[in-house]
């Protein structure tokens, strides 16, 4: 909807029987200017292909299709780790498109903000410069800002971090823990992030920013976030619809097993598996992070 300012834009997907008004951005009527179609090779004739699937989709679907996405320019939306592969959608992409550009876009930014025209600032992460440039130039308009790094490494672990901690942020509120106990998850949940991110080679800036500590800010304080909202029902043990896409689950049990091999501390994302694998209770999480051994901040 956004991109529509600027020019033609084909939107593809499996199944299109919703028409102009999908159910998952209910309220948003897609504009008229926007081509709709369920055949892939028609959507592949653009050189910029926005992949805007669920992480832990994305291996599944380039398997089917990445002959038609090879030498393009490849966007990826996702944030999430690939369970199976333990590694970021750039990965992903780069193995299954040796020949494609491949980018990331990512940072704090809701899709029912960005499809109603209100301002968001983004982060775009390609490791090539040039094409970096080029990207957030075509893909910037008046409310939505791109910023650039070729910090792709960065860009993408933010985005899959964010949302593990908030799922932890979420348990937090649900379980009546308050609002203390929620910016100790945020602020330690940051040390947990910044610490495997930069272990994988990501710069500290990047984890500063929009793509890190600005999606953090936003998926741990709006209920809005679905990761949020499945944190919260686990710690008020309500039920939570199964249907809906939550990254922080699979990618927390990816953190985990990545941590486990790489020998970093990752006491939040560890927790967040446990509970959401139904190994822990929220009150032994909460007593676990709070008598973990003392140590300098
Ligand atoms: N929603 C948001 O506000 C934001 C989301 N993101 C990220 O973007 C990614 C996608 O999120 P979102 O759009 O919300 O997810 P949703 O689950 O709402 O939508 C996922 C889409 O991917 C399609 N899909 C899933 N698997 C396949 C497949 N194998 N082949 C073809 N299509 C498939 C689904 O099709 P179908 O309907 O047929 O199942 C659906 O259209 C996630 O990583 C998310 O974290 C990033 C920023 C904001
Ligand atoms: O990534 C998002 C906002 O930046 C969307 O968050 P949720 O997937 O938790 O809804």
């Amino acid at each position: 909807v956004a991109l529509s300012a600027n020019g033609p834009v084909t939107l593809w997907a499996r199944d299109i029987g919703w028409g102009r008004d999908n159910p998952r951005l209910p309220g948003v009527t897609l504009p008229p200017t926007i081509r709709i179609t369920d055949d892939l090779a028609t959507a592949t004739g653009a050189d910029t292909l926005l992949l805007a699937l669920p992480a832990q989709a994305l291996g599944g679907f380039l398997a089917d299709h990445a002959p038609l996405l090879d030498g393009k320019r490849l966007v990826s939306t996702a944030k999430g780790i690939d369970l199976s592969h333990l590694t970021g959608p750039s990965v992903l992409l780069s193995e299954a498109c040796p020949r494609a550009t491949i980018a990331v876009l990512t940072g704090p930014s809701f899709a029912a903000d960005i499809a109603r025209g209100l301002p968001t600032a983004l982060t775009l992460a390609c490791a090539d410069a040039d094409a970096s440039r080029a990207l957030q130039h075509d893909l910037s308009t008046p409310v939505l800002r791109l910023y650039r790094t070729t910090d792709v490494t960065g860009a993408e672990l933010g985005g899959a971090l964010k949302n593990v901690i908030a799922i932890a942020a979420g348990v937090a509120i649900g379980a009546g823990l308050g609002d203390s106990a929620r910016a100790a998850i945020i602020t330690r949940g940051f040390a947990e992030m910044t610490r495997l991110a930069t272990h994988l080679g990501a710069r500290p800036e990047t984890l500063t920013g929009l793509s890190g500590l600005g999606d953090l800010t936003l998926t741990c304080t709006s209920a809005q976030s679905r990761n949020f909202r499945y944190g919260q029902a686990l710690g008020a043990r309500q039920p939570f619809d199964a249907t809906t896409t939550v990254e922080g689950a699979a990618t927390a049990r990816a953190v985990a097993a990545l941590a486990r091999r790489l020998g970093q501390d990752m006491p939040i994302a560890a927790m967040v598996a446990r509970l959401t694998e139904g190994r822990m209770t929220v009150d032994d999480a909460a007593l676990h992070l709070m008598t973990r051994p003392l140590k300098e901040e």
